[in-house]
């Protein structure tokens, strides 16, 4: 069976969507998310995006990490999805419902209403989530907060100078953590800029992380650190953070159709 797709990215962080809202694909396991995602072997990509049909919505939004496990959230493919559809569109996730309104080179995303509560990010037992008590190494008192998928936020002098390519994933997978976890190293830079980079769960470092930056701007804004919006700068471009008095995110800023292809789905099955 013959697959068309389409190579995005927000920022650098890149994607395959493959759209079934017309008609319908096999079942996309988890083996065969891994196996597009794989940059050798594969498409190569940090996530593999799924449209389908939806009840509830205008289609619905499905999200593989390259590890393959599929999750609830993510912001920087939601802009590409935008750009790709064309139009303004309410978005089934498993994370929540948002919406998608592209403008000219991206979008702005409702990203929804986010949570704080220990058993929302999940954590593992309860625990003060905006200062947390825990720390790994040099990397402590971080905050939480769960966008449609779970994130620890840490405020460091100079994002740059953290090892997070060891400290991310040891992180990742505490146990404290039992969904994992996305990690974020984020400095003020003032009150109304962070500087960002994250490393991703289910898919290590990355180029830029749309719900990174939106727990990032939210933990900051709880603390009293910045204003109510933000602009996130991370390795690869800015987004700008709204966090609305009605209490839901808005995320806005670029991306990019790279190319389209198709592959041979028995070749990755
Ligand atoms: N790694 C994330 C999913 C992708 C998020 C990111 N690419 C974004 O733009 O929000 C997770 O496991 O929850």
């Amino acid at each position: 069976m013959r697959v068309p797709f389409t190579k995005m990215h927000g920022l650098g962080n890149d994607f395959v969507v493959l759209d079934a809202r017309g008609d319908p694909l096999p079942e996309l396991e988890p083996r065969v998310a891994a196996a597009l995602a794989d940059r050798r072997e594969g498409i190569g990509c940090d996530q593999v995006i799924l449209l389908e049909k939806s009840e509830s919505a205008d289609f619905r939004m499905r999200i593989f990490n390259s590890d393959g496990g599929e999750v609830g959230a993510c912001g920087n493919a939601s802009r590409a999805v935008a750009l790709l559809h064309g139009a303004p569109a309410r978005v089934e996730t498993a994370g929540g419902t948002i919406a998608l309104e592209p403008s000219d080179g991206g979008a702005s995303v409702d990203m929804g209403v986010p949570r704080f509560e220990w058993d929302a990010i999940p954590l593992d037992y309860p625990m003060d989530t905006l200062r947390m008590p825990v720390g790994w190494g040099y990397l402590e008192e971080p905050g939480a907060a769960n966008v449609g998928n779970p994130h620890v936020v840490f405020f460091v002098a100079d994002s740059d100078a953290i090892a997070l390519d060891s400290l991310g994933p040891e992180i990742e997978t505490d146990p404290l953590f039992p969904e994992r976890v996305n990690v974020n190293v984020a400095t003020i830079v003032d009150r109304t800029r962070i500087r960002l980079r994250v490393w991703e769960r289910g898919a290590g470092l990355t180029r830029a992380c749309g719900t990174g930056a939106c727990a990032t701007a939210v933990v900051a804004m709880r603390r009293g650190l910045v204003e109510r919006e933000v602009a996130v700068e991370l390795p690869g471009g800015a987004l700008t953070i709204l966090w609305q008095e009605d209490g839901r995110i808005r995320m806005t800023g670029p991306a990019t159709e790279s190319y389209r292809g198709s592959f041979e789905w028995d070749d990755y099955a």
